[in-house]
């Protein structure tokens, strides 16, 4: 009888503790002076360009960072002289926080999405050739609010690349994926929730983690 309440009060503490974590991870990230923020997305993309993952990408997925995200838009000259394909996360229109991933070029028609954050506009990205299925990337980088030693991830707390990259649970091709973050948003421990898609890697400003094998 005490314990569905129990279970009750474990689930709703777990909520509130990541509810609480990830505001205090938020708070953290945008705390970071501009100089700060420079100097880390620097030294991210230094690291990201010697990812073997990363230098064999032909497909590649980044985001256009907001709110003191870490930036791995400064790739993007090294990846055109690569004629590496970039793309970008685009909200989905009619559908519960899903993702489309979209070319990216100097061409690409941008606007503000609900959240504040530039992407290509619905009716460039409505065009089915303008964009590629999740599968179809070779390497997505994936944008965390906090991560761990193991590679756990949180991101922003819509799902949206839980829900955009669950194909990956059956067999057949898969992306590599690897979340970056500012090396002060890695925390002890996260909790695994049974819809997380575990990535391939974490980098930071400071260094790059990798989940351990199991099984
Ligand atoms: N730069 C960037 N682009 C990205 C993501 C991201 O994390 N970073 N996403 C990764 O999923 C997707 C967008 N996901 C998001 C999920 C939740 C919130 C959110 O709750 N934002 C505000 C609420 C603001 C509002 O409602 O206007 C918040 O921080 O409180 C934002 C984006 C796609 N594009
Ligand atoms: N494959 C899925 N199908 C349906 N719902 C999902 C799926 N993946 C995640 N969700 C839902 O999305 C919500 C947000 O999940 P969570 O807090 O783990 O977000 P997150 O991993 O931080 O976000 P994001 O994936 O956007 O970076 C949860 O309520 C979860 O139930």
């Amino acid at each position: 009888m005490h314990d569905t309440a129990n279970y009750k009060l474990a689930f709703e503490n777990h909520l509130i503790d990541k509810h609480a974590l990830r505001r205090e991870l938020k708070r953290k990230r945008r705390s970071l002076s501009p100089d700060q923020q420079r100097q880390a997305s620097i030294s991210l993309c230094q690291r990201l360009k010697r990812l073997p993952e990363v230098r064999r990408a032909k497909r590649i997925s980044l985001y256009l960072p907001v709110n003191g995200e870490i930036d791995p838009t400064l790739l993007l000259p090294w990846l055109r002289q690569r004629s590496v394909e970039v793309y970008l996360p685009v909200l989905r229109p009619f559908s519960t926080n899903q993702l489309w991933f979209v070319k990216y070029r100097d061409t690409t028609p941008m606007v503000k999405n609900r959240f504040g954050i530039t992407e290509p506009c619905t009716r460039f990205a409505a065009n089915r050739r303008h964009r590629l299925p999740a599968w179809a990337l070779d390497t997505l980088i994936v944008p965390l609010v906090g991560f761990d030693a193991e590679a756990n991830r949180m991101g922003m707390g819509g799902g949206f690349y839980d829900r955009s990259l669950a194909f990956m649970r059956r067999n057949g091709p898969s992306p590599t994926l690897i979340g970056v973050a500012h090396a002060c948003q890695q925390v002890k421990a996260l909790p695994v929730e049974p819809w997380d898609i575990p990535l391939d890697a974490v980098v930071s400003d400071l260094m790059s983690v990798r989940p351990t094998k199991t099984g």
